[in-house]
Parts: structure tokens; sequence; C-alpha cells
């Protein structure tokens, strides 16, 4: 950790498998929409999650972390683990109050290879993370700064924006929202999402001649 505080709050978890990235970068290049519409419209998270790094598309795979509202000891110990194509998913209980992110987590987020961060609470420093790259979701924004005491869980699931969100889920983001597809059924969405882009291009391919 680049913070000096004691991690004995923090519950953490034994590492788990990542999916292999492949169908994940695949499922990128459908639209969020698309892949709830082919998983029963499940899956998609509450419609307050909201990109506040608008135009940057979001793709990997879920690394949990749970925190108390209004602090970030847990974001801080959990970027020690993280590996390259890890979202942090972050339950901060909803907190809009207090920002639990910001600049300085989404360097250390870009330096180890992180794919994004959705959180189910505030950020702040969004000019920065929209200069950086890095694909953040949020449930709003605030200027007020977290503490640094826990505590918190790393790597067991958490509840995001409604949906349960389990270590090595893929999760998709653009300027819709976020969907997580479970991790034993990435290949079989790929496949349905597949079917339902040709199924909207043969509706798509009956307008023109709609038209008089
Ligand atoms: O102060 C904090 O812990 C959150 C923040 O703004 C940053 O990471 O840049
Ligand atoms: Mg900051």
């Amino acid at each position: 950790m680049i913070i000096t505080a004691a991690t004995d709050s923090l519950q953490l978890s034994p590492d788990w498998d990542r999916p292999a990235p492949g169908p994940i970068q695949e499922l990128a290049q459908y639209p969020v929409a698309l892949i709830g519409d082919a998983q029963s419209r499940m899956g998609l998270m509450h419609a307050a999650i909201r990109p506040v790094t608008p135009g940057l598309r979001l793709a990997g795979t879920v690394l949990p972390i749970q925190t108390r509202e209004g602090d970030n000891l847990a974001i801080h110990r959990a970027l020690d683990d993280a590996r390259p194509g890890d979202v942090l998913v972050i339950n901060a209980n909803s907190d809009t109050n207090r920002a639990c992110f910001g600049d300085i987590l989404g360097e250390l987020c870009i330096a180890r290879g992180i794919a994004g961060v959705v959180i189910d609470g505030a950020t702040r420093d969004v000019a920065e993370l929209q200069a950086m790259g890095l694909p953040t979701f949020a449930r709003g924004i605030s200027p007020a700064g977290p503490f640094k005491y826990g505590p918190g869980t790393l790597g067991a699931p958490v509840a995001c924006g409604n949906v349960v969100c389990h270590p090595g889920d893929a999760i998709l983001g653009d300027s819709d929202g976020i969907v997580v597809v479970p991790k034993h059924l990435i290949t079989a969405t790929l496949e349905k999402t597949r079917a339902q882009d040709n199924a909207e291009a043969a509706m798509r391919a009956k307008i023109p001649a709609l038209v008089h």
C-alpha cells in the first residue's frame, strides 16, 4: 500500500481463478443492453450506477470489495493483490455523500492494469479519471474525501447496484450502464448475444421496406 495504516480490520479471501479474457473481449464488442437481453434481461445493475467517465467502455472480471461508507482502506489493500484485467467492484453501502475513490487510487489502478472501477457509492476527481482513461462508474460524485480505518472485505461476493457480484464474474459497462455475467455462463452468454445481434440485424434489415 502507498498509505501507512493497520489492516487488521479487513477480511481477506483466498485468491480465485480468473476466466479466459478472450470471450470477455468478444462480449465487449456488443452493447451492454444486448448482453442483458441475452441473459433474459437479468444481471443489469441499478440505473443509479452511471458512467462518470463518459465514452469509456469497461470490460474485465470482478474483484469484489466491501468497504464501510466513507472509507477506502479496503480499496488500497485490494490493489496489492489485484491482477491486470480485474475490475474493482465496490460496495460502499450506496453512500454518495463521501467519495471512497479518486485520482491517486486511479493512477494505482492504471499502474496495475486494472480494467475499470464500479462503485455503489461515490467517487471524486472525475476530470482526472477521465483524463487518465480509467473507465469508472458510480452511484454519485462527491468532493468529500474518505477515511482509512476499515473495516471491509476483499474477494468475498458483494452486492453492487442490486446485483450479486462474485470474484471472477465478467463485468461490462457502456454509456447505458453495467451488466454482470456469471463466470460459468460467459461462453453461453456470448453465444446468445451473437444470436440476439443477428436477430436484431434481421429486424433492422426489414425497416427500409416499410418506408414509402
Ligand atoms: O483521498 C482519497 O483517498 C481518495 C482520493 O481522492 C484519491 O485516491 O485520489
Ligand atoms: Mg484525489
